[in-house]
């Protein structure tokens, strides 16, 4: 939720200079000389803090907001709006038109347009801009109305903004969407927004339209709100489509019931929309017309693959001929089946827990490929480039799983993200029209790619590649709608092998009993007994703290690293959340020491040393959410020579810096979401669940969590939930990815039919905000008189993102309130260290 600064006071004055200017939003710090002023304030200076358009030094403007006071850098005044002081007198306006900012323009021509144009010169230009013909040439009358829609545009759009509740910062975003249009658009098609604009809030929108004048039952609105319930459905369970029945329910609850007054009212706005192309209908299901096309273009593609036109022949003898096992391993028959499979079908699914040699399969079926590449080259005389053609690619979801299938494969393997050259806001680099290169596609952590991103990158794979889809099935699905891992292995068409048997011995050997165990929907019978790689700590939800405390001090003993160690739990909340852990945490792993640099964001103190992860995919600096690092520098802007405060974080290798503008992206890892520990693995983990939280538990959950554990798991919390969550399943997502490949169910009529879509702004280089990169980071930084430190934007929260991409259950977590923290109860035993963990150790009074 945005703050509401309240406009008890304004200040009126010129503008000495932009101390600081956001890159990425027009947030700005301003330094401004008073003239008048309606609050104690004797002195001439006055830092004034907000959202402006580019505001021009040495013009005077009105600021109304509060004057709040900085713990750190005392009083300045946090301006809610501001308006421009243009003098609208004709001496005044010749002035302004002949400041410079204006090409062409001069005194004379300025005396010119206001004789003409009269005191209401401004708006008349802004409204028709025919009014400069003939007063103007016509060069220079484009360049006039193009700086002044800018400039007085983005600034009206503020004030109007300001005037139906939107936020500045939303302005900003809906100016660099629609440019001149916004405003236009705000008061006369305010719905559109919705289907414009990612993850913007229907009620939200609603809110603009009521005050633009549109009332509860224009069909507007029905479509507006009822688009957005079944897409906010869509997101919140995973789904891609929702039955007639859903569908009704959710515009229901979104519209309530005396509004559409019965379902005729729905359907006829569901039809509506289907006639409009936002939704499509078919086999009594609805869905938003952006999942149905993700759908469709990864169906398509399976189609196109199964046409087999490989460059490579990949026949059984020519795989026999060129099988290479590596590290001296004998695979057993079903491993072998998988790597031929791999080879002979175009694409092909490897799925089983972990353990059962996914990994071996993955490096024996890429050094095959290898071999039967060069094996072929040599005898078809093939040059240099053919061989180029039929390299392998690697790519995972996240960046850390990239990196453990680099080191793990010898190959060098990416994000999907960067893989196809996904950039913030633009769309992919690679796609049908350029395809990606190579011969052999690798994907390992199939289970978190969802429908939009599995089409984006099934669109970029050329008609030639192999595709090898890499991934544990009863993982936690993806966090965006659509269920493809588990959709590709249901359908006949495509090819998989399931791999069971599990080899991982001695070490890891109880963790993947335990997983399949739970896959059964059962807890084992040794399930409370300590096992050499895991064990149980059972303690009522109050105890979770001291007991996490006492478990973290015996692995530090023993010598384990933050980084090897990772506790997880469901929940943000409560003293058994991810927050208050990560505090516990934090001051067993890098306790304050005398003369460490700290910085804090929010609630959060972050210290040199400390175990980071980032929050949301930022590809233009090429870290994801999910990513791990550490806290290797901590800039504080009163040090000397220090113009703003900074962290620098490494992410293996990798060095990014945080300043105020983005440390919203982080947050410490020492404990996380088990949601956010997908795709990542650890020496240790330590997992946390509470029957307290149950309505969150499932088997997939406590799967994912207790797979994450490559040597040891220790499981904190109560019985009752480890053995709700074991005998949960969660619920299955709607979707139609399986019908589409077995061609069950077409679509793609009512896809071809295109929506109007309104085209994005072309972005003005003068006046858009520039992207942030590593680099200009760090620029930043460095060359700004910045006094950035004083802000502190809304942190989001860990799970805030744009999209309503969250399940019930996060949301759940999320949104959790009603639970209040416990107080710690003492009376557990210090443990002694990690071999020594065992049930009767663990096991204070309760179970
Ligand atoms: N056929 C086999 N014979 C002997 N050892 C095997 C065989 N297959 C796999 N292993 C061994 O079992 C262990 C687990 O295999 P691997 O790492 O390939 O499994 P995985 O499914 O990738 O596991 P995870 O998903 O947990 O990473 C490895 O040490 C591997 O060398």
């Amino acid at each position: 939720m945005a703050r509401t600064i309240s406009e008890d006071n304004q200040v009126k004055g010129v503008l000495q200079n932009v101390i600081f200017a956001a890159k990425d939003s027009y947030f700005k710090i301003l330094s401004v000389s008073v003239e008048e002023n309606d609050f104690d304030w004797d002195e001439e200076e006055l830092i004034v803090t907000g959202t402006f358009a580019s505001v021009k030094p040495g013009s005077t403007y009105a600021f109304f907001g509060q004057l709040v006071t900085h713990p750190r850098y005392g009083q300045q005044f946090q301006a809610a709006r501001y308006e421009n002081q243009v003098a609208t007198d004709e001496k005044g306006l010749v002035a302004f038109f002949s400041s410079g900012d204006f090409a062409g323009i001069g005194k004379k021509t300025a005396e010119k347009l206001v004789d003409a144009l009269g005191e209401g010169a401004l708006d008349k230009i802004l409204a028709d801009k025919t009014v400069l013909n003939g007063l103007l040439k016509p060069k220079v009358a484009d360049n006039l109305v193009e700086t002044l829609t800018n400039n007085m545009g983005l600034e009206r759009l503020f004030a109007f903004g300001h005037r139906v509740g939107l936020s500045a910062d939303l302005a900003g975003r809906l100016f660099d969407r629609y440019g001149e249009e916004a405003q236009r658009i705000l008061q006369e098609e305010p719905y559109e927004l919705v289907y414009d604009v990612d993850g913007l809030p229907f009620k939200k929108v609603d809110a603009i339209a009521r005050s633009a004048g549109f009332d509860d039952k224009s069909p507007e609105r029905l479509k507006a709100g009822v688009f957005a319930a079944i897409q906010g459905s869509c997101f919140a369970h995973g789904h891609t489509f929702l039955t007639v029945e859903q569908a009704r329910q959710s515009a229901q609850n979104m519209l309530g019931g005396a509004l559409l007054e019965g379902s005729q009212d729905i359907d006829a706005t569901l039809g509506a929309l289907v006639a409009e192309g936002r939704l499509t209908f078919s086999e009594g299901a609805y869905q938003p017309r952006d999942l149905a096309l993700a759908e469709q273009t990864v169906a398509d593609k399976i189609q196109e693959l199964s046409e087999k036109r490989s460059a490579i022949e990949t026949t059984l003898p020519a795989i026999d001929d060129a099988f290479v096992v590596p590290d001296n391993l004998t695979l057993d028959d079903v491993q072998e089946e998988a790597v031929k499979k791999a080879l002979s079908s175009q694409l092909f699914v490897l799925t089983g827990g972990p353990g059962t040699g996914k990994t071996t399969v993955t490096k024996t079926l890429i050094k095959t490929w290898e071999a039967l590449v060069k094996k072929q080259a040599k005898d078809g005389g093939k040059d240099q480039d053919w061989l180029k053609e039929q390299r392998v690619r690697l790519a995972s979801p996240t960046g850390r799983a990239a990196k453990r299938m680099t080191e793990i494969t010898g190959y060098e393997a990416t994000t999907i993200h960067r893989l196809l050259g996904i950039s913030d806001g633009d769309d992919a680099e690679f796609d049908a029209d350029n395809p990606l290169s190579g011969g052999l596609l690798v994907i390992d952590e199939a289970s978190m790619l969802d429908s939009t991103l599995a089409a984006t990158l099934f669109s970029a794979i050329p008609k030639t590649m192999h595709v090898v889809l890499v991934g544990d099935a009863d993982q936690l699905p993806s966090v965006g709608p659509g269920n493809v891992l588990a959709d590709l292995i249901n359908s006949p068409a495509v090819d998989h092998v399931a791999l069971q048997r599990i080899y991982r011995q001695g070490k890891g050997s109880s963790i993947s009993t335990l997983a399949s165990a739970i896959n059964q929907g059962r807890l084992p019978e040794d399930f409370e007994e300590k096992q050499k790689d895991r064990s149980t700590f059972l303690t009522r939800t109050a105890q979770v703290p001291s007991a996490v405390g006492q478990v973290l001090s015996s692995a530090i003993k023993k010598g384990f690293t933050a980084d090897q160690v990772q506790v997880l739990a469901p929940m943000y909340k409560t003293a058994a959340g991810v927050n208050a852990l990560n505090q516990l945490a934090q001051d067993l792993f890098n306790p304050v020491k005398p003369g460490q640099k700290t910085l804090q964001y929010g609630d959060t103190v972050f210290r040199l040393g400390d175990k980071v992860l980032q929050l949301e995919n930022d590809s233009e600096r090429d870290i994801y959410n999910g990513d791990m690092g550490e806290v290797v520098a901590v800039h504080n802007q009163s040090d000397k020579g220090v113009s703003a405060d900074a962290l620098v974080v490494d992410f293996a290798g990798q060095e990014v810096w945080y300043t105020t503008k983005t440390l919203n992206q982080l947050t410490l890892a020492y404990a996380t979401t088990i949601h956010k520990a997908q795709g990542n693995e650890f020496k240790l983990v330590i997992l946390v669940l509470s029957s307290q939280f149950k309505i969150m538990l499932n088997q997939n959950l406590v799967y994912t969590a207790i797979t994450r554990a490559k040597e040891a798991l220790v499981m904190v919390g109560d019985y009752d939930a480890y053995q709700y969550a074991a005998e949960h399943e969660v619920p299955r997502r709607q979707t139609k990815l399986a019908a589409l490949i077995a061609g069950d169910v077409r679509t793609q009529s009512q896809l071809e039919k295109p929506v109007a879509k309104r085209p994005k702004k072309p972005v003005d280089a003068k006046l858009a905000p520039a992207k942030s990169k590593a680099t200009a980071e760090k620029g930043d930084f460095e060359k700004e008189g910045a006094k950035q430190g004083q802000q502190k934007p809304l942190k989001k929260g860990p799970e805030s993102s744009i999209k309503p991409n969250r399940t019930e259950n996060e949301k759940a977590m999320l949104d959790d309130t009603s639970l209040t923290v416990a107080h710690l109860t003492a009376g557990i035993d210090p443990l002694i260290g990690m071999d020594d963990l065992s049930p009767a150790d663990f096991m204070p009074a309760v179970r």
